[in-house]
């Protein structure tokens, strides 16, 4: 046994934990800002505006530039490499704006899938050589947490039992190198929505893909204190036929995480996974008023569905400024009620924001 060789000192277990409460701290979630340069580009493809380094640096920078109140909502925000390196129009590097407010940055470290042979087109996630270096050098350009997303897919064979181990394993690794330069890891095993499964289907691969996971960062001396969860909800296919309520949704949810999350990790906070930005808060909401034990905080880790109403209202036009901060705030402050099981569906979400965020095959 490895006791002897403690992996993080005391001083840095503090930092980690500290880190990691910061950004789950009451109400508070993550926007996930790291969709890559081609993810970036379809997004803009689907309101008219061309991808290049320009756009997609004032789209955030109008996200950024909203007002302070943001803090009490959006505890940390995860950026691509490119935008960790962007400034706002004045010059003010997007960090140090995102730091003002309070915000803690966070960095994508994932470097895309490779496929797994001999499986039914499963794959593994690139990225772990010179991960360690990349990790030392953007903990210096000042973020404090990082997000590795693993895919695993419900079909035919799958997932098979070599892609549940490689990713849990890959998963691992990344996140003993985080903790090892100072970065927070979001551990973020995606059962991604494609298929017409049941929902009682997803939560049975949900608690498998978690089990191994936490089996391998346990194997891995991982301090899960000064980590965060990021997982799918446990929801039917998107071809399903079926349909459930947030309450089932949140049961079936709540249910597959209890019985495989350790109660030391501090936070999980959910992706979104092309669920409408009304659902994603109402099923968050749901989550968090499901009566079974919660040890651990239950928030958003939102790319699509804090983003869509925002992107829809700008356009592309720097005169939409007002407009996309409002539509972002808005579902900001919808999250941040449905983090703490308060948010009230009003009927006035505009027509964005229940419409489908779903893409077959999501990759980045
Ligand atoms: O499912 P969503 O909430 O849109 O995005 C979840 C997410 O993990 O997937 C994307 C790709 O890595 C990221 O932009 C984001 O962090």
């Amino acid at each position: 046994m490895a006791y002897q060789f403690p992996a993080l000192t005391s001083e840095q277990k503090k930092e980690l934990s500290e880190i990691a409460q910061c950004i789950v701290a009451s109400g508070k979630g993550i926007l996930a800002a790291d969709e890559s340069v081609g993810t970036m580009g379809s997004r803009l493809q689907r309101i008219k505006v061309e991808n290049t380094e320009e756009n997609r640096r004032q789209f955030r920078e109008i996200l950024f530039t909203v007002d302070d109140s943001i803090s009490q909502s959006i505890g940390g925000v995860i950026l691509f490499h490119e935008t960790l390196y962007q400034k706002d129009s004045q010059g003010r590097l997007f960090r140090d704006i995102l730091k003002e407010k309070g915000i803690v940055v966070g960095i994508k470290l994932d470097q895309g899938g490779a496929p797994l042979a001999g499986t039914n087109k499963e794959t593994t996630i690139q990225g772990l050589d010179g991960l360690s270096q990349r990790c030392a050098q953007y903990k210096k350009d000042g973020a404090n947490f990082g997000k590795w997303r693993a895919v695993l897919k419900i079909d035919n064979q799958c997932p098979s039992h070599l892609a549940i181990q490689e990713n849990a394993n890959t998963l691992a690794r990344y996140a003993s190198i985080c903790q090892q330069n100072g970065l927070v890891p979001i551990v973020e095993p995606e059962v991604i929505a494609d298929g017409d499964h049941d929902m009682e289907h997803c939560q049975y691969v949900t608690e498998k893909v978690l089990a191994a996971v936490y089996k391998a960062l346990n194997d891995h001396h991982v301090y899960l204190e000064g980590t965060l969860l990021k997982p799918n909800m446990v929801t039917a296919g998107h071809a399903s036929t079926k349909k459930y309520t947030p309450e089932q949704v949140a049961m079936a949810t709540v249910t597959a995480l209890y019985r495989t999350v350790p109660a030391a990790v501090p936070g999980i906070c959910f992706l979104s996974g092309g669920m409408s930005e009304e659902d994603a808060t109402l099923n968050l909401n749901a989550i968090n008023l499901c009566p079974l034990p919660k040890p651990w905080k239950l928030s958003f880790s939102y790319g699509r569905a804090l983003q869509a109403s925002a992107l829809a209202a700008w356009s592309g036009k720097a005169a939409n400024k007002k407009a996309t901060q409002e539509a972002f705030m808005k579902r900001a402050l919808a999250n941040c009620q449905a983090a703490k099981g308060q948010y009230v569906h009003t009927g006035s979400s505009g027509a964005a924001s229940t419409q489908s965020l779903f893409t077959a095959c999501y990759t980045y």
